[in-house]
């Protein structure tokens, strides 16, 4: 029997506070979801928001999935009303989809008191509106609210619940930890022992998990190793509170560890680029330290995990991290050894095995960097010149000299304040004099050294300052506090990160806006191979 990977990502992904989706956000998302190969799609409640509704309309005509099928979600008819006059069963037929999803009471305390109702009228409300749907041609699915709950404190009713739904015709009854306070563990346990009450083999029932104890993902994959074959899940976890079960997480783990079959061939290697577009559709950023598809899933700190890695990159990494579409990356800090040097400039196309000497250097340079407040492991760019300076004929030629700079803040008498900021240098020769102003003292040096400088490189009208971000360092052993400045460029190809540290910042920005037009411009322009001469600047 083959596994039914269900995502509720435009259900109960959407309950997390902060989501709200477009109905065009909703169809983007049910498309990558259809490329990642979920069997499943929830895509919404129809009837209880109008955004739904249109949801459903529109993907009648604008979704062509591929391996899914959509399901629209609903409850149980209310209590005391005939089903066929329910509006919001109604409303479950006429979103046209193969798949409905029902949420039903399965906890005897939920309804009485939020119900207000007697339990055999939920059973018939369980029931009659699974027979309703199923005679109208839709395959149903049961949620099963606060299924482990509700079988702990009565598992007869809980129990009666399960039959009602498969009497009405359910081809799945999904057990739900709707609180998420279940323990892997106590999943394993509840699964044997009810299904050998229920009379009804695990395969037959589904799995939905909360994340209230951090635990949902590992409670997913003990309901499947119990033998499970439904599980319910959402893209990156999003959900109510601190969510639901992570479908790229389940997923890598189902496949990798346990060889179960559960996407089609060719489509785990998309978890990186679905979860992360998905992700910007939320206008959440992306969990760096998501297991399998964060930035650092694979990122390694630590010289020893290095020095290993060089051996084989497995001694260190669970699986490769291709399988997921993800990369391994090298961290240079203060923790890297000889061997995270060398793999960090492998990774920056510098061989330095044959330069043994260099290597030393720089792994003891980057050391004494770090230990004044520099930090390499977001600033490839600067790592990449700081290496280049120390391997003979690698190193880029710096754009200019610097003579002077200098920076004036003027507070007018209408209360405007503006910088200006004047460059001295030597540009291929010529002595260059600019003066520009900016709204603060390092945007009035950065125009005033582009101004400069455009003239001899006129690809520099291409960058841009994409980020800037400053960071107070406190000063430790009785010294002053210093300022790390990071500056990201952009040149609409690519981006690089730049690093510099001083007690000044506007001397630490000067720094880390150099180090970003030497490397830009040695990546785009034709003289991009190294080039001999000096260093106008330096990084450290
Ligand atoms: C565990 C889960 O996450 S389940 C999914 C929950 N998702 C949502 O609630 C999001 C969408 N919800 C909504 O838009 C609204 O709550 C609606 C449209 C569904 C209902 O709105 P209202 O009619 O104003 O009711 P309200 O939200 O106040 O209360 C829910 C009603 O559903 C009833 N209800 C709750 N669960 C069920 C069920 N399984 N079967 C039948 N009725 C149910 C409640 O008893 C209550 O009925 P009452 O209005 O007669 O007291
Ligand atoms: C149905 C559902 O989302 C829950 O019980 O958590």
């Amino acid at each position: 029997m083959s596994y039914q990977v269900f995502d509720t990502s435009l259900r109960d992904g959407a309950q997390r506070e902060g989501i709200s989706y477009s109905v065009v956000d909703k169809l983007a998302i049910a498309r990558l979801l259809d490329e990642f190969g979920v069997g499943f799609i929830e895509g919404g409640w129809p009837g209880a928001m109008p955004k739904d509704t249109e949801f459903f309309r529109r993907a009648k005509t604008e979704l062509d999935l591929k391996h899914a099928v959509l399901v629209a979600f609903g409850s149980t008819r209310k209590a005391g009303v005939d089903v066929a006059d329910d509006q919001q069963v109604k409303a479950l037929l006429d979103a046209e989809t193969p798949v409905v999803c029902l949420v039903a009471k399965s906890d005897i305390r939920h309804v009485e008191r939020a119900l207000r109702t007697t339990g055999d009228e939920n059973l018939a409300m369980v029931r009659d509106t699974v027979a309703f749907l199923v005679s109208h041609g839709r395959r149903v699915f049961v949620d099963c609210e606060h299924f482990f709950d509700g079988y702990r404190h009565d598992p007869d009713y809980t129990a009666s619940v399960v039959h009602a739904a498969f009497a009405g015709g359910a081809e799945r009854v999904v057990m739900c930890d709707t609180n998420g306070g279940m323990l892997p563990s106590q999943i394993t346990r509840a699964i044997g022992e009810l299904t050998e009450r229920l009379g009804v083999p695990a395969d037959q029932l589904g799995i939905h998990c909360q994340n209230d104890t951090s635990c949902a993902v590992a409670n997913t994959v003990a309901a499947v190793e119990a033998g499970v074959r439904h599980f319910q899940c959402t893209a990156n976890g999003y959900g109510e509170r601190p969510g639901n079960a992570d479908l790229f997480a389940v997923v890598a783990n189902l496949q990798l560890k346990l060889g179960l079959p559960v996407l089609p061939d060719g489509c785990l290697e998309k978890a990186v680029r679905v979860s992360h577009a998905i992700a910007e559709i939320a206008n959440l950023t992306p969990d760096t330290h998501q297991a399998y598809v964060g930035a650092a899933a694979f990122a390694h700190k630590a010289g020893l995990h290095a020095s290993a890695i060089k051996v084989d990159p497995l001694l260190y990494n669970h699986v490769d991290p291709a399988v997921v579409g993800n990369d391994m990356r090298i961290l240079v800090t203060e923790m890297a050894g000889r061997a995270s040097i060398e793999l960090k400039s492998r990774e920056l196309g510098i061989e330095l095995s044959g330069h043994q000497d260099a290597l030393s250097k720089v792994t003891q340079q980057v050391k004494d960097l770090e230990a004044v407040g520099w930090s390499f492991e977001a600033a490839d760019a600067s790592f990449e010149l700081l290496v280049r300076d120390h391997v003979p004929g690698a190193a880029y030629d710096r754009p200019f000299e610097l003579e002077s700079y200098r920076v004036l803040v003027e507070h007018r008498a209408d209360g405007t304040v503006v910088s200006e900021a004047t460059v001295k240098m030597r540009v291929r020769g010529e002595r260059v004099i600019t003066t520009a102003e900016g709204n603060g003292p390092v945007n009035a040096i950065d125009e005033a050294l582009r101004t400069g400088l455009t003239a001899h490189y006129p690809e520099l009208a291409n960058f841009e300052l994409a980020d800037y971000k400053v960071r107070i360092l406190e000063g430790s052993h009785g010294t002053n506090a210093v300022t790390r400045v990071l500056v990201e460029t952009s040149d609409k190809q690519r981006d690089w990160t730049t690093v510099g540290v001083h007690d000044n910042v506007v001397e630490a920005s000067w720094h880390a806006l150099v180090d970003a037009l030497t490397y830009g411009l040695a990546h785009t322009t034709p003289a991009s191979a190294p080039r001999s001469g000096s260093w106008g600047n330096s990084s450290q």
